[in-house]
Formats: structure tokens, sequence, C-alpha cells
């Protein structure tokens, strides 16, 4: 079991809590304050809402929640500590004394600073090298990216092991090891920062103008494509060396304000909340919050679909879950065939619901196709055997719907084999939601060629694994609704 302690559970301290947990590992928590754990608790309520429903698997069960009263209880024996106090230097490496007092000597010790260098935060510790910045984005627990700062002083085996445990959790650590104030990433956020200041200051566009430029137009490239890489693609058939030749001139034009920051005076300060209420004050910062989180998970998903971009951080995640659960597993591993196999163990996403407020339709086929698929795996096809040119087709699908289901709810699917051997597969699933029935999929499939996308009978192995199914469950009772046409309850 990973354990990591967190000092500071404010807005980043609460995000790096629940990406933990959510990963499976025991978190010990540190922070003065008494609202602390509230504060943390709706970081984790959003979390819980978003995070597990981005993957098509089941993440591992929570870890466990400790509140400690002390760093030096918070951070004994633990695998990573993750410093999130409030950006001050001075105060971070009073923390960092504190925690190296009482830590681990291998343990990881991550700062989630926004811009002091590790350096910075390692000036008068007891062991420099096992320091360094791990700079995570808000919400940290939906939000792959880590900057991992780490120059010459630190300790590359700790650091090692730090990357490893974070594409462990999916996050991408970014790895830098040169040290800069404000890193990467924040030195680019504040470059466009900075020019929205002036552009409200000089009253040229209003604070909600100004998101309709980002979200509506280079914002949505630059989720999925970065700068460079959608530069290229304007400088078309030429590339770069074009785009540059054409657009570099006018980076000489006075465009941009570069490193001059207009001055915050209460006026300005004034007229830019007033914008920002008439802008979004309607909505609560947690209603924000989940609106935040819903797109993202809208975002992560598609591009998970495209395995690009931040959706390749989390298809590369799933693929190792999936590979974790079902190494080498095929039927004859399943000591008792006579029981229902468990076909699938996953979350209702954000984005499966509908108008009515739960699971729309087209998402039960979708589960039970999963279901099909991951069975059809475990009877031995599998993509090598799809790719010699054999699969199953579905001939006919009858869902149905037993009672609500919402985003967030974990769902387990069970199969039976009804009927099968030789061409025909006949598969009922039973979908349940904390142990009740929600759903029941029946499915009758045939075995193809995809070569001449016709019937064709199975390879010997796959045929004895489903009969071996129909054998072992031949002598159990029908399930109520099999085979059963549309019409009134019977
Ligand atoms: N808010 C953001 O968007 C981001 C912030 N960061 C960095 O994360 C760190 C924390 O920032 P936020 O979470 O935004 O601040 P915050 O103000 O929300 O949280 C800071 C927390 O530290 C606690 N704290 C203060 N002194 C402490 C001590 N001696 N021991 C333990 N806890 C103590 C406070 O009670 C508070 O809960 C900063 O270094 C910041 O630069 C990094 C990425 C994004
Ligand atoms: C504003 N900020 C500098 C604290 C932002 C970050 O550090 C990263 C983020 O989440 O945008």
């Amino acid at each position: 079991m990973t354990t990591a302690a967190v000092i500071g559970g404010g807005v980043i301290g609460g995000g790096w809590v629940a990406r933990f947990l959510l990963n499976g590992w025991d978190v010990n928590v540190f922070d003065p304050d008494p609202e602390a754990a509230g504060k943390i608790g709706a970081v984790l309520d959003n979390a819980r809402r978003s995070l597990p429903g981005v993957l098509d698997v089941a993440l591992p069960p929570e870890g466990h929640l400790r509140f400690h009263n002390s760093i030096a209880d918070a951070v004994a024996d633990v695998n990573w500590v993750q410093e999130s106090v409030s950006e001050r230097l001075d105060l971070k490496q009073q923390t960092l004394a504190q925690i190296q007092s009482a830590c681990r000597a291998d343990a990881v010790v991550g700062s989630s600073t926004s811009g002091f260098k590790p350096s910075d935060l390692q000036l008068g510790a007891a062991r420099p090298g096992q320091i360094m910045v791990c700079h995570p984005f808000n919400p940290v627990y939906l939000l792959p990216l880590v900057e991992v700062v780490t120059p010459e002083t630190c300790c590359p085996v700790i650091v090692e092991r730090a990357l490893e445990l974070l594409r462990g959790i999916g996050m991408h650590p970014l790895h830098l090891r040169r040290e800069i104030d404000g890193h990467v990433a924040d030195r680019l956020l504040e470059a466009i920062w900075r020019e929205a200041l002036w552009l409200v200051k000089d009253g040229i566009a209003t604070t909600g103008e100004i998101d309709d430029a980002i979200r509506l137009g280079f914002g949505l490239r630059w989720a999925q494509m970065g700068l460079f890489e959608t530069y290229r693609i304007a400088g078309g058939e030429g590339g770069m060396a074009h785009f540059l030749t054409q657009f570099g001139p006018a980076l000489n034009w006075p465009w941009s304000k570069l490193t001059d920051v207009p001055e915050l005076t209460d006026t300005l300060v004034a007229r830019i909340a007033e914008q920002s209420d008439a802008q979004s004050g309607a909505h609560t910062i947690q209603e924000l919050e989940r609106r935040r989180d819903t797109n993202l998970v809208a975002l992560l998903r598609a591009l998970k679909a495209q395995d690009h971009g931040a959706g390749a951080v989390l298809a590369a995640q799933e693929r190792q879950m999936r590979q974790g659960q079902m190494l080498g597993q095929r039927t004859e591993g399943i000591e008792d065939p006579a029981a229902p196999v468990l076909t699938l163990r996953r979350v209702v996403p954000l984005d499966w619901t509908d108008y009515n407020g739960h699971m729309t339709e087209a998402k039960y086929l979708q589960a039970f196709g999963d279901a099909t698929d991951r069975f059809m795996e475990l009877i031995g096809c599998d993509a090598d055997y799809i790719a010699s040119g054999r699969s199953y087709f579905t001939a006919e699908t009858h869902i149905r719907h037993l009672d609500e289901v919402h985003a967030g709810t974990m769902l387990e699917v069970r199969t039976r084999v009804l009927g099968g051997g030789g061409k025909k597969m006949h598969l009922w699933h039973e979908m349940r939601a904390g142990g009740a029935v929600v759903a029941t999929g029946e499915h009758f499939l045939l075995h193809v060629s995809l070569e001449t996308r016709r019937p064709s009978d199975p390879s010997e192995a796959i045929d004895r694994a489903l009969r071996r199914f129909v054998a072992a469950q031949s002598d159990m009772p029908k399930p109520a609704g099999a085979g059963r046409a549309i019409g009134p309850p019977r």
C-alpha cells in the first residue's frame, strides 16, 4: 500500500488528497485550519463525482483518509509527502524542515509551488536531494499534468520513483531538469494573464469577452494540440518555417505588453470584480466547479477515444489497469463456470446521463457491448484472434431497463451463457448497482469469418470454452425475462 502525506489541505492540497485517495493510496493530512476537513470533503465530493467515470474501468478501492495534529505524525513512514501550504517561501522552507525531521529519507518530498525553484526550497534543508517541485494543475484530480522540476541537486533514485508513482495515478509528469521561476506552464499562463489584465484596464474587452476569445477559439485548439503543433498546421504545407516567415515580423510589432503589468489600483480591481460578477456571479463557486468538471470529463473522454493529448495519458492508464486485471485470464482460469462471470465493473460517467438526469439508453447498450467484448476475450476471442480474421457479430439484442442509474454509480455486469457452441453464442447479462438488478441484456451472436463476412465455425478452443459454460450452467433456472418479447409484464 502506498501512503501519502499532504501538508496544507486548501484548493491544491485537497486536489492531491482526492487524486491519491481515488487511485487507492492511503492519505494523511495536516492542516491547522479547523475548516480543512470540510474543505477537503467538498473537493472529494467533486472528485468522486467526476474522476471515476473518466475511465472505462473501475479505479482501485479508495484508500483511507486520516487527519493528524502534527506534521511529524502525518509524515511518519509515508512514501510521498506533498507540501501544499500557502505560496510563501519562508513558510515553505519552515514546513519542509519539519517534514524532513520526521519523514523517511527515501520518501518523495514534492512541493506544489507555482513559482519557487527547487533550489529556493532546498536552501538550508537537511537533505536537499529529497526535495523537488511537483507542480500540479487545478483540479488536480482531473488534469494529468504535473511539472516535476529536479535540478542536479535532486537524488536520481527518488526522482525516478516519483515519476513512476505519478504515472501510476494517471498523471503526466513533465520532467524539467533545469529550474526557472514559474516553471514552464505558469510562465505561459502569466504572459496571457498580463495581456488580459491590460485589455480590461484599457477598456478594450470585458472579462466575459476575453473568456469567449479563449474558449470559443484558440482554447479549443490548445486543449488538444498545444501551441507549436497548432501553428505548424497554420503554416499550411509550408509548415512551421513558412509560418515563422509569414508571422514572425508581427512579433516585433507592439501588440503585446510583454512584461509590463498594469497597476492593480482599487479602480482596476473593482472593474475586474464587477465584470466577473456580471459574467459569472449568478453561479456559486461549487456550481462553477461542477460545470468545469463536467466539461473536462467530456473533453477528456473525447480525447481518450482518440488516444490523443491528455486523453492518451488516460488511455495508457486504462490499458495498464485492464492488463493488470486480466493478464492471461481465460475461461479455464475461472474456477466455477456455473457462476455468472464478472464482465464489467465501472462507474457511470457524467456524460452518460441525459435530460432525464439518469443514464441514457444508448449507454446501456455500450455497457452490455463492453461486457460482451470482455466475455469474448475470456473465451479466447481476443485482439490476436480477431486479427487472424475471425470474430463474433451480434445478430439480436434485447435490453430491459428495470431501475434508474445515475452518474457516479458503480455498475457491475455478470454474464451467463444461455446457449453456445458451433457458430452460436447466446449471452445473458445482468447489470447490478448496489446489489440490485437495474437492467438485463440478452444478446445473440454469430461467429463469423471477417473475410467472407459470413457465419463460420470458431476455433476448437473457443468452442470448448463456450461449451464448458453451457454445460456448467445448464441446470440453472432460466433467468426471469430471458427470451421475453416486448409486451405487458409476464
Ligand atoms: N490555486 C491554484 O490554482 C494552484 C496553486 N498551486 C500552489 O499550491 C500551493 C497551495 O496553494 P492553494 O491550495 O491555492 O492555497 P490555499 O490557500 O487554498 O491553501 C493553503 C492551505 O495551506 C494551509 N496552511 C497554511 N500554513 C500551513 C502550515 N504551516 N502547515 C500546514 N498547512 C498550512 C492553509 O490552512 C490552507 O488550507 C501554493 O504553493 C500554490 O502556489 C499550484 C497549482 C495551482
Ligand atoms: C494561478 N496559479 C499560478 C496558481 C496557477 C497554477 O499554478 C496552475 C494552474 O492550475 O493554473
